[in-house]
């Protein structure tokens, strides 16, 4: 089989140039990821390179499968080499090699919720709460410890002795200390290593054994980078460490596809390439294989709205389309229900639902497209997360209004003890006991044991007082009050604010407000009964049998895949835009990730939005991307509202303003002392990361004060 059959001269170029430095600019569909699965199998084709010293590197676990399926079908050999994440492949070197930190082979590598397994053993063990340091904020903190202002912390991690860490854990006097090295001290004791231990102790490695360094970079003949514009510094480092002895780099990247600064990739490592290596040849692949001339056109009239950009158009290959559809809805629900219309047409046309990709930037946006979806039997499936009814808080904000109602044992069981009332595993036997001996239900046994010792010192009491009130008070309420209300006072909410889930919270503001639709759709008389009724033919409805449904997926989760129709849904201010967007390369970044949502599609796209309030009460407008793409590039399938359009206009340019410039953001560490021109000497506290501010103490004010991280401090 001819490898380069079927590609394009670019194509040809970046498969056959073997040698040295080459650096891929590519747009995105331009076939890039064609070209790097081509380049592999001509290495080991045409030119007979052993597969095992070939290093290509993706940027998830799922494209490294993929990567693996085309080289397969391309090579017909089972040995693949190592196509992997760089994660991956450290694991890989620290199999072989992990002897030299004297660390075993069977390391343990831990994700997310074994670090959060590892935080409630510190907690529990110094008497901390969640209070002292949310999770996430604590697994932030740990991040940039590790990454920013810690960057040695590994060295610690491997020469001292544990009993020396736990010496460290146990008299650290500040909170962060604590969670720091008791952190360090858990991973050590068992041998764990997180993401950011994988890349740091290969690393080490490699820069203190020039043996081992060697080794690898001599097996490593040819290496490949994709998705290079989402590589971060220590990544970075580590392909450094690798190319030195073959000097042979291949790298791919789409700079307009740069979705990742927030956690590190820097687009500069793409576009400085040709001055850090020697003799780099690059090569531009702007054709597009994949979408229609009018999805493309419509994406370039986007991007080229950043300001910050290497300029370059993509040219269009496919045959031509509809024009991009822009749906505007008075209401999400209205919104919700175009969508549906149009792919029940879509269907009848033959399209087959599989075909069909809802994609959005937050989750709680499938709220109303899962109802529709379900309410007219359009069977689909959801790629990021669980669906909206099956998700913990709502499930359990549901479960409330079912104890001021039913109080049936099953809600019982849910919420009892969240947020914690003290009733763990133990009480729960002994309720389960009574009630089946008296054959009562749970709550029962509850209010008839609240005086006996073993609830002593529990919620039990407020718990059974707040389910009376309710269940007294809740009659002719509407039931958004009654949840609101209970959801506040049952302190549910306040567990999820102390957690940091704000994902949670919000999904929990979405149910709020489908409620309230629902109350204003069906009339005066609607009570918590008739809605849980409501409510549970959505969460016990089946999203349709087979492989034919339609998919629902993030933007981030939809990078480097494509589908034949696609709708971006929930195009508003605050939503696409994410509200949390608050520096001028914040919202460039915004508008890339539309990019990339846009250039998925192949046949035909729609952009959806709705008017109406947001989460926070305040008015929807539009999203900014709508207006940057040009007029004649959009088909609007009602006649626009110009006076929203100029609201929008007004709006935009009043945010904008707002927007603050990036300046180099390397952030000070809590505890340092600080100046404020105005508020003079004080302590920052914290490091809020995500609100780019630091919690401050100032020693002439007796509160402290949230600082943003563009206001002039001066260290002292
Ligand atoms: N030379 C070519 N001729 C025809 N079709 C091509 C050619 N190269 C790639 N394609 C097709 O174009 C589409 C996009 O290719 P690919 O997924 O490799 O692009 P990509 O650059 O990785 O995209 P992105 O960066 O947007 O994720 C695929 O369906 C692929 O089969």
């Amino acid at each position: 089989m001819d490898i380069l059959e079927g590609l394009n001269e670019k194509q040809i170029e970046a498969v056959t140039t073997t040698e040295g430095y080459v650096r891929v600019i590519a747009g995105a569909g331009s076939g890039k990821t064609r070209a790097l699965a081509s380049r592999f199998a001509y290495l080991v084709n045409d030119l007979g390179i052993m597969p095992g010293h070939i290093l290509c590197v993706t940027f998830t676990n799922k494209s490294a499968r993929e990567m693996a399926m085309r080289i397969h079908r391309l090579t017909g050999d089972n040995d693949t080499g190592y196509i992997n994440t760089f994660h991956g492949f450290c694991v890989s070197v620290l199999q072989e090699d992990s002897f030299a930190v004297s660390y075993p082979k069977n390391f343990l590598v831990i994700d997310n919720s074994d670090i959060d397994e590892m935080l409630a053993i510190i907690y529990e063990e110094m008497g901390l709460t969640l209070r002292d340091m949310p999770f996430n904020k604590a697994r932030d903190m740990i991040e940039m410890k590790k990454c920013v202002w810690e960057p040695e912390y590994y060295k610690d991690m491997i020469a001292m002795p544990l009993q020396v860490l736990y010496e460290r854990y146990h008299t650290a006097t500040t909170v962060q200390d604590i969670i720091f090295y008791g952190y360090l001290y858990q991973e050590k004791k068992c041998f764990a290593l997180d993401y950011n231990d994988l890349i740091k102790f290969t690393l080490y490695i490699f820069e203190e054994n020039e043996e081992i360094r060697l080794k690898w970079q001599k097996l490593l003949e040819y290496i490949m980078l994709d998705e290079f514009q989402d590589i971060d510094p220590l990544q970075y480092k580590l392909m450094e460490a690798l190319c030195g002895y073959h000097n042979n780099l291949f790298i791919v990247g789409d700079p307009d596809q740069t979705i990742y600064t927030w956690r590190g990739a820097n687009i500069r490592f793409l576009l400085d390439f040709d001055k850090k290596f020697p003799n780099v040849k690059t090569i531009l692949m702007n054709d597009n294989y994949r979408s229609s001339p009018e999805i493309l056109a419509a994406a370039n009239s986007l991007i080229a709205k950043n300001k910050n950009r290497f300029n370059k158009n993509l040219i269009a290959h496919r045959p031509s389309g509809p024009k991009v559809t822009c749906f505007m809805g008075k209401t999400a629900g209205e919104e919700a229900d175009r969508v549906a219309k149009e792919i029940i047409e879509l269907h009848k046309k033959g399209v087959p639902y599989k075909d069909i990709t809802l994609l959005y930037r937050a989750h709680y946006v499938t709220r109303n497209l899962e109802e529709k979806l379900l309410k007219k039997k359009i069977p689909y499936t959801i790629y990021s997360g669980t669906q909206f009814f099956g998700r913990m808080e709502i499930k359990d904000a549901l479960c409330y209004l079912r104890m001021i109602v039913s109080q049936d044992d099953m809600a019982f069981r849910r919420i009892i003890n969240k947020p914690k009332r003290n009733i763990g595993q133990r009480r729960m036997e002994f309720l389960t006991n009574y009630a089946s001996e008296n054959g009562c239900t749970l709550f029962e046994a509850l209010r008839k044991n609240v005086e006996e010792p073993t609830l002593k010192r529990t919620g039990a009491a407020d718990f059974i007082e707040l389910i009376d009130t309710f269940a007294k008070d809740s009659e002719g309420k509407p039931v958004s009050e009654v949840l609101s209300a209970i959801l506040d006072e049952s302190g549910y909410e306040k567990m999820l604010r102390t957690e940091g889930s704000q994902e949670r919270l919000d999904n929990l503001a979405e149910l709020k407000q489908s409620v309230f639709e629902y109350e204003t759709t069906c009339g005066e008389e609607t009570n918590i009964v008739h809605y849980l009724e409501h409510a549970a033919l959505f969460s016990s409805m089946d999203t349709g049998e087979g492989q034919d449904k339609v998919k629902l997926m993030t933007v981030h989760t939809a990078k480097g895949l494509e589908f034949p129709y696609v709708f971006i849904c929930g195009m508003n201010e605050g939503i696409f835009p994410s509200r949390k967007t608050r520096t001028v390369n914040g919202m460039e970044e915004e508008r890339r990730l539309a990019f990339v949502a846009m250039t998925r599609a192949e046949k035909a796209l729609y952009i959806t939005e709705a008017g109406g309030a947001n989460l926070d009460g305040s008015p929807r407008y539009p999203s900014r991307f709508i207006l940057d793409i040009d007029r004649d590039k959009l088909e609007f399938d009602s006649p626009v509202d110009e006076q929203l359009m100029k609201e929008t206009m007004v709006y935009v340019g009043r945010s904008t303003a707002f927007l603050q410039e990036d300046k180099d953001e390397t952030t000070m560490e809590a505890g340092t002392r600080v100046r404020h021109p105005v508020f003079g000497p004080g302590t920052i506290v914290e490091v809020d990361g995500s609100a780019h501010a630091y919690l401050i103490k100032f020693d002439s004010m007796p509160t402290m004060r949230q600082i943003s991280f563009h206001a002039r401090l001066f260290k002292l």
